[in-house]
C-alpha cells in the first residue's frame, strides 16, 4: 500500500519528530486499522466474544473495543450492526470519551457530536440515564448522529442541530461535563480518506484553530464550577492541539489541566511544540499511529475551578394538555416490564424525556428522549425507536428471526414475511435475540414496519 502524503506535510513532521519520524512515516505503508465499539447496554464483552460474526482482537486501551479486519469483513452491513450491538468506531477515537468520566446523575454535552461515536459511547456510560444533549452543527450530519442515537437504544439524549455560540446562550453554566471533539485538519484520518489528504495546507490547519478557539469559548460559557472539559482532535498538528490548549488557558486562569493516565502506548502532550514552552500540556494524551495500532488523535481533560452563577436554564415544561391514554391500551397488551419516565405527548409522538430534562423552546431539537411512538385516531403505533429501546424480554410477541436463514434479509428488504398463525397485531422482530424492529401479524402474515428510509436494497 502506497500513500500520496502532502509535501508540506511531510516536511513538516520532520521538524517536529525528529528522530522518530522514520517511524511515523513508515505507518502510512501499512494498512490502517478499524474497530467496533460494543454496545454495552445491549450485549457484553463475553457473550459478543461467543458470538461475533468475524474474527476480532481486543483493543488494550478501550473497553468494549474490538480491531476487524476491514479488507475482509463489513460488520457495518451486519444485521447485529442494524440491532445497535456495536458501532463502527476508529480505534484510537475510543479512548476519548471515557476521559469525561460521565455519570448517570450527569448533565453532559457533546458538542461536536456527528455522527456520534464518542455521543453513543457517552450515552451507555451513563446508562442511558441523567441528560446528554448530543449537538451538530450541519443539519444532514445530524440527522445520520439521531439515526445512531436510535440504533444505541439511548433514551437520555437529546439531539440538537444549533451552532455552539447559540447553544452557549440557552444553557450558560448548565453542564457537569462536556465534550469538545473538534473539526480538525484530520491527518489523523489520511490513511482512510483521500479527501483529508487533498485538502491538507498550513492555511487549513490555521482556520481549524481559529474555529477551535472559537467552539472553546461557547463551550467554557456552558461548563460549571467543577465542570469537566475534554478537547480532542484527530489531527497531529500542534497549533491545534497544544498551542489551542496554551491560548485557551491563557485566556481562562479559571481552568487546570488534569493529567490523562498514560498506558497501552498512550503519550503525553509536547510542551517543545507550544509557544511558551508549557510543560503542563504534558498532561494531555496523544495517540500515536507509530507508537499504538489505531490511527492518531490528541486529548486534553480541563476543569473549571471558578464559581460559577446558578444556570437561568429552566426546566422543561408541558404546554400541551397531555393523555396517552392509547398508549397504555398498547403498554398494556404488549409490552412488559417496562416503566418508561417523563411522558410528555409533543406533536402527536409521545416521549420519554431524560431525568432533568431542560426546557428546549426555539432550539432545533432532532430527537428529545425516546420517542416511544404516536398517536393516531384512536391507536397508538410504535415508533422503530421504542423497538430499538427493547429487550427482547420486554414484548410479549416477538419473532426470532435466524442468521442461518434469509428472512432476516428479507425482513431488512421490507418484505412480507410469513407468522406465527397465533400473534394478533405487534410484533418485535429479532435477529438472535437482538430486537430488530417491528411487524404486525394478522391472519398469519407479518407485515412489514422496518423504516423505509432504512431498508436494505
Ligand atoms: C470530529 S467531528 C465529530 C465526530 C464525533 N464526535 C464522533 O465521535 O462521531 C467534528 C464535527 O464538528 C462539526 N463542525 C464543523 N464546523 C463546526 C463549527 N463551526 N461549530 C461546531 N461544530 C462544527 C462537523 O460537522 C463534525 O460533525
Amino acid at each position: 500500500m502506497s500513500i500520496q502524503l502532502p509535501e508540506a506535510f511531510i516536511t513538516k513532521m520532520k521538524n517536529l519528530l525528529k528522530e522518530e519520524t522514520a517511524m511515523f512515516l513508515k505507518t502510512y505503508q501499512d494498512e490502517r486499522t478499524a474497530g467496533l465499539r460494543l454496545n454495552p447496554l445491549k450485549i457484553t464483552n463475553e457473550k459478543w466474544e461467543s458470538i461475533s460474526p468475524f474474527p476480532i482482537e481486543k483493543i488494550p486501551f478501550t473497553d468494549y473495543g474490538y480491531y476487524y479486519h476491514y479488507q475482509q469483513d463489513e460488520p457495518g452491513k451486519h444485521p447485529y450492526h442494524r440491532a445497535g450491538l456495536y458501532y463502527i468506531q476508529e480505534p484510537s477515537a475510543m479512548s476519548v470519551a471515557r476521559l469525561l468520566d460521565a455519570k448517570p446523575t450527569d448533565k453532559v454535552l457533546d458538542l461536536c457530536a456527528a455522527p456520534g461515536g464518542k455521543s453513543t459511547q457517552i450515552g451507555c456510560a451513563m446508562e442511558s440515564r441523567g441528560l446528554l444533549i448530543s449537538n451538530e452543527i450541519h443539519p444532514k450530519r445530524a440527522k445520520a448522529l439521531s439515526e445512531n442515537i436510535e440504533r444505541f437504544g439511548l433514551t437520555n439524549t437529546v439531539v440538537t442541530n444549533e451552532t455552539p455560540e447559540r447553544l452557549s446562550q440557552h444553557f450558560p453554566f448548565y453542564f457537569d461535563k462536556i465534550l469538545l471533539d473538534a473539526p480538525c485538519s484530520g491527518e489523523g484520518m489520511f490513511r482512510k480518506d483521500e479527501e483529508a489528504r487533498q485538502y491538507w495546507s498550513q492555511e487549513h490547519v490555521e482556520l481549524c484553530r481559529e474555529r477551535q478557539l472559537e467552539i472553546l469559548d461557547s463551550a467554557y460559557q456552558m461548563l460549571k464550577e467543577n465542570g469537566i472539559l475534554v478537547y480532542s482532535t484527530c489531527t497531529f498538528s500542534p497549533e491545534e492541539n497544544e498551542q489551542v490548549i496554551e491560548t485557551f488557558l491563557n485566556k481562562y486562569p479559571d481552568m487546570e489541566l488534569l493529567t490523562i493516565e498514560k498506558r497501552n502506548g498512550i503519550e503525553g502532550g509536547r510542551p517543545e511544540w507550544t509557544k511558551y514552552r508549557l510543560s503542563e500540556v504534558e498532561k494531555c494524551a496523544r495517540l500515536w499511529p507509530h507508537k499504538l495500532k489505531g490511527e492518531g488523535h490528541f486529548a486534553a481533560k480541563l476543569i473549571k475551578t471558578s464559581t460559577t452563577p446558578e444556570s437561568p436554564t429552566k426546566p422543561f415544561k408541558s404546554k400541551k394538555k397531555q393523555d396517552w391514554q392509547d398508549y397504555c391500551l398498547f403498554e398494556k397488551e404488549y409490552l412488559q416490564q417496562v416503566n418508561w419516565k417523563n411522558l410528555h405527548v409533543l406533536g402527536s409522538v409521545i416521549h420519554s424525556l431524560p431525568d432533568e430534562c431542560p426546557d428546549l423552546s426555539g432550539l432545533r431539537v432532532i430527537r428529545a428522549g425516546l420517542h416511544l411512538g404516536e398517536l393516531k385516531k384512536n391507536r397508538f403505533e410504535p415508533n422503530h425507536a421504542l423497538a430499538l429501546a427493547l429487550m427482547k424480554n420486554q414484548c410479549r410477541q416477538t419473532i426470532d428471526l435466524s442468521l442461518e436463514g434469509e428472512d432476516w434479509q428479507r425482513y431488512l428488504k421490507g418484505e412480507t414475511l410469513k407468522g406465527t398463525g397465533q400473534y394478533k397485531g405487534w410484533v418485535l422482530m429479532t435477529i438472535n435475540g437482538f430486537p430488530l424492529g417491528w411487524g404486525k401479524e394478522s391472519n398469519g402474515i407479518i407485515k412489514n414496519l422496518y423504516p423505509k428510509g432504512l431498508r436494505i436494497m
